[in-house]
């Protein structure tokens, strides 16, 4: 479940080779392995059992989606007549060719044919993937270089991708773009072994051209290209194959970035997904969450967060919010108290004294402030002595304790306006804010472009969790939560049906509830956010379509 950038693999190697003795030959062997294998796997998904050499039922419907072509494209090869089935390998000059020329090797021993296809003369190839292409010659594997459009991708059942792996740096040069382009068109199931050459094994950039993987198999680790947006969805299914580089050296070795599925929500966040209760406990056990929201336009974003903070499981909600429209959403989240707080008459939070919001925080146990606040004038300095309040600071809650807090929509706007958040009280170090921003709350709060910000969301969310002491929970498809102290968590649940208004403030009701069940606020948000895209994943499965999902859904499926 760690993530590693290109460098951080390239010292892992290094360590396993010259510290623990290792030869980087063993390593490649491994890796090999493990690229025949999956090739043998995506063999019988594609083609069917019969031809696939044993492994796993068909499951066509993934691969199509992850392979951008159908299965039909490939027209029965292999299929129609149970031979063995023929894999053509792309090897560049470099040691992912080198995985790719010794994996062709071990599919040979698993009953497959394989031929290798260089994308350079094979005379520059140099150290280990050069023994390598030694022993498939001396094997009598039949192999080529590369001409443009002389390839015949009939003749072949399946490509496995060994062209660029970490050491690619840029877009794919000639004449690796055009043999990237002619593969991807081929149709064929396409395993990648590493990366998908042409992906930013980083970032999740994707270069153009990039192979469009059915599968890939990352070696060792799982890089972070592979986690986030696109390159995750050029990568098709992956999975994380040993070679020899235990997951402790990556922990030894600083890695503290980690894909977040089930299994990480078990042993990194420590958490039971299924939250079991003790029997002994009352409402009182699982906490008061107070959620300061909604305005005349966006009455909905208060009562959403309220309603999703008490399907998550804390004892009880509150909702403040400006007392004109108390009267409108009487009764609409009926297990919800309503804490009026006098506005004036106008409706909006523009004439609610922050005094009043933290009367209200005596006897809470977390805060969420932003969803559908609206903006209004002076409304930084407004939010800044909340903060003072919530961060337990002099004159603040009066008991002298930071009560948790998540700041969310236009609470993060205001906080961006603050030219001094910098010198703003800093909370106690076990309760730090967590705030929800999407992308392009985020390139506010930074002042960048959305773009910039998608371009490199793991390096932008955790150097604003480290440098401001805060949880950053930088939303959008593989959700990344920044911890203060550099833990950076990328999320594995969700689907594109969430991407719809209210999701946000669903979110920032489920973190509140999360805290104020006691959770610390980097588990909360990181398991907030998985248990929020899990339950958008059962809304979904349940609805003919993810376009028809609403926020309202994901509530219902918590
Ligand atoms: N000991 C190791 O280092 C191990 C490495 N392994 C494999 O080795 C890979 C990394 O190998 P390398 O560091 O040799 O690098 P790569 O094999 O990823 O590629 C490097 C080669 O590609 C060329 N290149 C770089 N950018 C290019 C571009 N944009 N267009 C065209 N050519 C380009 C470089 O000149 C170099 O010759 C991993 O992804 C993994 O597959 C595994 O075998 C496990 C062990
Ligand atoms: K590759």
């Amino acid at each position: 479940m760690h993530l590693v950038t290109a460098e951080e693999m390239r010292a892992l190697d290094r360590y396993v080779i010259e510290q623990i003795g290792l030869p980087a030959a063993v390593l490649m062997e491994n890796a090999a392995r493990a690229v025949a294998e999956a090739a043998m796997e995506l063999g019988a998904e594609w083609y069917g059992e019969a031809n696939g050499g044993g492994g796993k039922p068909a499951g066509g419907s993934r691969l199509a989606a992850g392979g951008g072509s159908a299965r039909s494209g490939c027209g029965g090869y292999g299929a129609a007549s149970g031979r063995p089935l023929r894999w053509l390998v792309l090897a560049g000059k470099g040691n992912n060719g080198g995985d790719g020329i010794a994996a062709a090797r071990h599919l040979l021993e698993m009953g497959a044919e394989a031929s290798i296809l260089y994308a350079e003369p094979p005379e520059r190839l140099t150290g280990d993937a050069a023994l390598q292409r030694d022993a498939a010659a001396r094997l009598g594997i039949p192999a080529a270089v590369y001409a443009p459009g002389a390839v015949d991708w009939r003749s072949f059942d399946g490509v496995i991708d060994a062209l660029l792996g970490t050491g690619s740096r840029g877009a794919p040069r000639e004449p690796y773009a055009s043999l990237i382009r002619e593969a991807n068109a081929s149709g064929l199931p396409i395993l990648a072994a590493d990366i998908p050459s042409g992906l930013d094994a980083d970032t999740g950039a994707v270069h153009e051209p990039c192979i469009r993987a059915a599968r890939t198999v990352a070696l060792a680790f799982m890089k972070r290209g592979l986690a986030l947006y696109p390159g995750a969805e050029y990568a098709g299914a992956v999975t994380a194959a040993p070679i020899g580089i235990p997951a402790r050296l990556a922990d030894a070795h600083g890695v503290r970035v980690f894909r977040l599925d089930e299994a990480a929500v078990c042993s990194r966040l420590g958490v039971d997904p299924a939250r079991p209760r003790r029997a002994d406990t009352h409402k009182g056990t699982y906490g008061l969450v107070l959620v300061a929201a909604g305005s005349p336009r966006m009455a909905g974003a208060g009562l959403l967060c309220v309603r999703a903070a008490l399907r998550a499981g804390c004892g009880l909600a509150a909702w403040a919010l400006p007392a004109s429209l108390a009267a409108a959403v009487t009764g609409r989240a009926p297990e919800a108290m309503l804490a009026p707080l006098e506005d004036g008459g106008r409706g909006d939070w523009s004439a609610v004294a922050p005094e009043a919001l933290k009367a209200e925080l005596a006897g809470t146990d977390a805060l969420v402030l932003g969803p559908g606040l609206g903006r209004f004038a002076g409304d930084a300095a407004w939010l800044r002595r909340v903060w003072d309040a919530a961060c337990g600071a002099a004159g603040g809650t009066g008991a002298g304790r930071a009560v948790p807090l998540v700041l969310d929509a236009d609470a993060l706007n205001m906080l961006a306006d603050a030219d001094d958040f910098a010198a703003w009280p800093r909370r106690p170090a076990d309760s730090p804010a967590v705030l929800t921003p999407h992308p392009g709350e985020m390139a506010r709060l930074v002042r960048t472009s959305t773009a910039e910000v998608q371009r490199d969301r793991i390096g932008i969310a955790r150097d604003y969790a480290t440098r401001r002491g805060v949880v950053l929970v930088l939303k959008g498809a593989a959700t990344v939560t920044a911890l203060p102290d550099g833990t950076v968590y990328v999320n594995t649940t969700g689907n594109p049906g969430m991407a719809t208004g209210g999701s946000g403030d669903v979110l920032a009701g489920v973190i509140g509830s999360l805290l104020a069940q006691g959770m610390p606020p980097g588990t909360a948000a990181a398991f907030g956010v998985w248990l929020h895209g899990a339950a958008g994943d059962r809304a979904a499965a349940a609805r003919p379509s993810q376009a028809s999902l609403l926020a309202g859904d994901i509530i219902e499926y918590l």
